[in-house]
């Protein structure tokens, strides 16, 4: 038996995130899915809580776990000021795992660095399906929800993101604009 882990902001989850999951359950029976920087959230970077990116991952992976008869844990990992001791945390609070799954540098380079097995899937549709692409969409009001899953959208529209995030985005400018870090 062969148990995975995966981690990601998830901000939000979507479609490349999803087909990196699709594949990695065909090569394990077990996936440890980590919720990064789950202690962020209300920023233009990190809008959702982890329990709103629970609620779109476990909404979204239930068709794998189906047919795939994969077994899912999602698990919310906060960050630490210590890249140096950032897997022993990781490995704190999950369920123990074989082999990890990333396309981020930093996470394969922390993991490789302690002896711990990458697999790397490489990016798909990437020009379409990257988080701050998706959410400058949602600010712009351009289309946004064909590039997630469908329970996304739903998890999106009950707490009310888009206009969190657009809300969070002016405080961000404005706040820059006091500081006067802003070009004027
Ligand atoms: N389109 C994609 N295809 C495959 N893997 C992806 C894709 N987008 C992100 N990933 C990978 O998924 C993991 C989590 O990514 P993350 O949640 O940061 O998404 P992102 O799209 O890069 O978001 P952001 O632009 O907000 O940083 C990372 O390993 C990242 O490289
Ligand atoms: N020192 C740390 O806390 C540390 C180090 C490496 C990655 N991380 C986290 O791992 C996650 C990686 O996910 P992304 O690929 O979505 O960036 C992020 O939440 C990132 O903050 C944290």
């Amino acid at each position: 038996m062969t148990r995975g882990f995966y981690i990601g902001r998830f901000q939000p989850y979507h479609d490349g995130h999803h087909a990196m999951i699709e594949q990695i359950a065909t090569e394990v029976e077990e996936l440890v899915v980590g919720i990064g920087s789950a202690d962020a959230s209300h920023t233009e970077h990190n809008p959702f809580t982890a329990g709103e990116r629970i609620m779109m991952l476990t909404k979204s992976i239930a068709e794998f776990e189906r047919d795939h008869d994969l077994v899912t844990y999602v698990v919310p990992i906060v960050d630490i000021d210590r890249n140096a001791v950032w897997v022993g945390h990781v490995q704190s609070m999950c369920p123990e795992f074989d082999v990890v799954y990333s396309n981020n540098p930093l996470v394969v380079r922390l993991f490789e660095e302690r002896g711990v097995e990458v697999h790397q899937s490489g990016m798909f549709d990437r020009g379409r399906l990257e988080g701050t692409d998706i959410r400058q969409r949602m600010i712009e009001g351009r289309e946004w929800e064909d590039r997630v899953p469908d329970p996304v959208v739903e998890v999106i529209h009950e707490c009310n993101g888009l206009q969190r995030l657009r809300t969070v985005v002016q405080e961000d400018v404005a706040e820059r604009w006091e500081a006067g870090e802003d070009d004027r």
